[in-house]
């Protein structure tokens, strides 16, 4: 077929501009990318010939070449994997395929580096060529399609690409980078070997390069045919620990995660028993964008005896764990293995279990001897996996030792407190942990029903996350002690003997005007009762015993759900100047009564259902204290 020119993709026209000029400083990620590349077109190979064996043809030792070319000034990546036919090489080679491509250009922020580290996240790692090379020229042949269908792409990254069929006896993918003017530094076979060691030097498949050798009568190195191997070239995972340091398994997380950033943890062992695997996990240092998708796919790669099978198993992980990144390498699972079989596999069960139980030790070695590196994971993490106290029963109380809070201890609003020091804290007569939640950690530290306990000494939790309520749903007490909403029910807050004389006192004192209020508010409240948790607010709302309170009230509304619509109780109190200048008969005691409820909502960052009336109300009680 003749030669044929075609257009990127609007997206791809822009990504190469952003590529070359932006990326510029961080170029030498190319041969990473076409690397990475190279070998996940191995893995497909190697996958689909344990269907179909002749796809392997007569050359079953999957490798990778890189060399280069002085004279006519290109550098070349071949691969002899699964390749591409002509209508793969237009998908792939001219278009982003994948779906967050908008996401991509919405989330760039002009800084180099994090721009950098998004392009691999996204997937467009093929046309970081680019930033090196002003023509890259692909030749390949899928694996069982014949010579006659090999394809020639060719383009100069300016908008268009041309691509013709070509006759190529050798399966798999050639890509010619032609170096732009300045790039005769790449040119070198000792720059392009300590590249590949620097990025590559984690991938699986053997990378050849051609032998140098000194040429002491010409006194320079000259290139041999014969090829030599320049990586470990075996999984990482499948070896020793004592043989591998921390830069190589930081490498590989980057690989493996598409990141620039260094993981915050990682922990590797071989499991033998019933089930046996190797596992290689990782703590992510930054959440990815998705981190909120639950649909999202994440998880791990799964390998069987060394074969890749597939990315995102996420049956290997909870749904709450999945920011972590990693590889498991079962020994017994079948080779052909699809997600619906994952499903049911027992196998895959004691999998996810016993990388869950790795995890959270990873995670308890961390918060025990890393707090700064904890603190970070927190900050990133600390939302998901707070998920799994309301999903992983089994792991709950471990769980519930992981979590962290922000308290009226250290009144900041960093999540530092965990469930055990705040025990550790527990006055001698206190029998709750109490926490207040509230939208913002500011509303939740300026609640009224918080004023009590600051009065009493005692600390208090604030929960400012959305599933901080739903979690406690599932965590109603930690080391035998009940956790308790400040907003809920009646306080256990024993009163001292002189206390309670007093209460008693006023109580009686105050029946009829309790009373009064009960009566002008029965559409709006369950019940009216004196209160001595507050100090500087005339009155504030709780929730019955039971009940939701009115923060999850709203939330659920907000989230589209219909919570059931639950009154609150009214609680006044009675050493505030404005309670103490009321009685049942005070002019306008409806209003103030109306007015008592509505502050006492609005502070609890409710909203009026009519908050005309309430002006209304307000401007008249005013005026009336004018004396108008
Ligand atoms: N050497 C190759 N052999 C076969 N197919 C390739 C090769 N290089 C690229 N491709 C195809 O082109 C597609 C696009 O590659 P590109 O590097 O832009 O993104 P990606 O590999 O899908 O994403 P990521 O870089 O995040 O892994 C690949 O998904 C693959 O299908």
């Amino acid at each position: 077929m003749a030669q044929e020119t075609m257009s990127f993709q609007t997206e791809v026209k822009q990504l190469l501009q952003l590529m070359i000029h932006s990326l510029y400083s961080n170029k030498e990620i190319f041969l990473r990318e076409l690397v990475s590349n190279a070998s996940d077109a191995a893995d497909k190979l190697r996958f689909e010939a344990i269907a179909d064996g002749s796809l392997l043809e007569n050359d079953p030792d999957l490798r990778i070449r890189v060399t280069h070319d002085a004279a006519a000034r290109t550098i070349t990546i071949d691969d002899n994997g699964i390749g591409m036919s002509r209508d793969e090489a237009i998908a792939n080679l001219g278009t982003i395929a994948k779906s967050g491509t908008r996401d991509f250009f919405d989330r760039l922020s002009g800084d180099q580096q994090k721009d950098a580290a998004l392009i691999g996240q996204f997937g467009v790692g093929f046309y970081s060529g680019f930033i090196v090379a002003d023509r890259i020229t692909v030749e390949t042949r899928r694996a069982g399609k014949p010579a006659a269908e090999g394809v020639r792409w060719e383009s100069a990254g300016d908008g268009e690409f041309a691509i013709e069929t070509i006759e190529r006896a050798q399966r798999g993918t050639t890509i010619t980078l032609h170096l732009r003017a300045d790039e005769d530094e790449l040119l070198s076979s000792w720059k392009l070997k300590s590249l590949i060691q620097k990025y590559s030097d984690h991938i699986a498949l053997p990378i050849l390069m051609q032998k140098e050798e000194w040429d002491a009568e010409k006194s320079e190195m000259v290139v041999k045919d014969e090829f030599e191997t320049v990586n470990q070239a075996s999984a990482l995972w499948t070896r020793s620990k004592n043989d591998i340091d921390a830069e190589q398994y930081t490498s590989f997380y980057k690989h493996l995660a598409h990141t620039q950033d260094d993981p915050l943890a990682w922990t590797h062992n071989r499991v033998e028993g019933r089930t046996e695997y190797t596992q290689l996990l990782y703590l992510p240092s930054k959440a990815p964008f998705d981190l909120w998708d639950r649909s999202q796919r994440g998880g791990l790669k799964l390998y069987v005896k060394r074969v890749f099978i597939m990315d995102d198993a996420e049956q290997l992980l909870p749904s709450y764990l999945r920011f972590i990144r990693g590889v498991v390498d079962s020994s017994d699972l079948p080779l052909n293995v699809s997600r619906e079989i994952l499903q049911e596999s027992r196998d895959v069960r004691a999998i996810r279990d016993g990388v869950t139980k790795r995890v959270l030790s990873m995670l308890e070695e961390l918060a025990e001897n890393e707090a700064d590196k904890y603190a970070t994971f927190w900050g990133e993490f600390g939302q998901v996996l707070k998920e799994g106290i309301g999903e992983d029963n089994a792991n709950r109380e471990r769980l519930a030792k992981l979590v962290r809070f922000s308290s009226t201890h250290d009144d900041s609003d960093a999540q530092k407190v965990s469930l055990a020091e705040y025990v550790g804290r527990m006055k001698e007569s206190q029998t709750k942990i109490y926490y207040v939640s509230a939208d913002s950690w500011r509303a939740a530290r300026n609640s009224p029903h918080l004023e009590v306990f600051r009065k009493k000494g005692i600390e208090v939790l604030l929960l400012t996350d959305r599933v901080d309520e739903w979690m406690l749903s599932f965590l109603t007490e930690f080391e035998g002690k009940p956790i308790a909403s400040v907003a809920r029910g009646d306080l256990d807050l024993v009163p001292d003997e002189a206390e309670k004389e007093v209460q008693e006192q006023v109580g009686d004192a105050l029946k009829p005007l309790v009373e009064k209020a009960k009566e002008v508010l029965k559409d709006k409240a369950k019940d009216v009762r004196l209160t001595f948790r507050l100090t500087d607010s005339p009155s504030c709302l709780v929730a019955d015993d039971g009940a939701m309170s009115g923060y999850l009230q709203r939330m659920l509304k907000a989230a589209g759900q219909n919570a059931p619509a639950a009154q609150p109780i009214l609680e006044i109190n009675p050493e505030h100047p404005l309670v103490k200048q009321l009685s049942a008969d005070t002019p306008h005691i409806d209003d103030w009564c109306h007015l008592l409820f509505d502050q006492a909502l609005l502070a609890e960052g409710g909203s009026l259902e009519d908050p005309n009336a309430y002006v209304r109300r307000a401007n008249s009680l005013l005026l009336a204290a004018a004396g108008k």
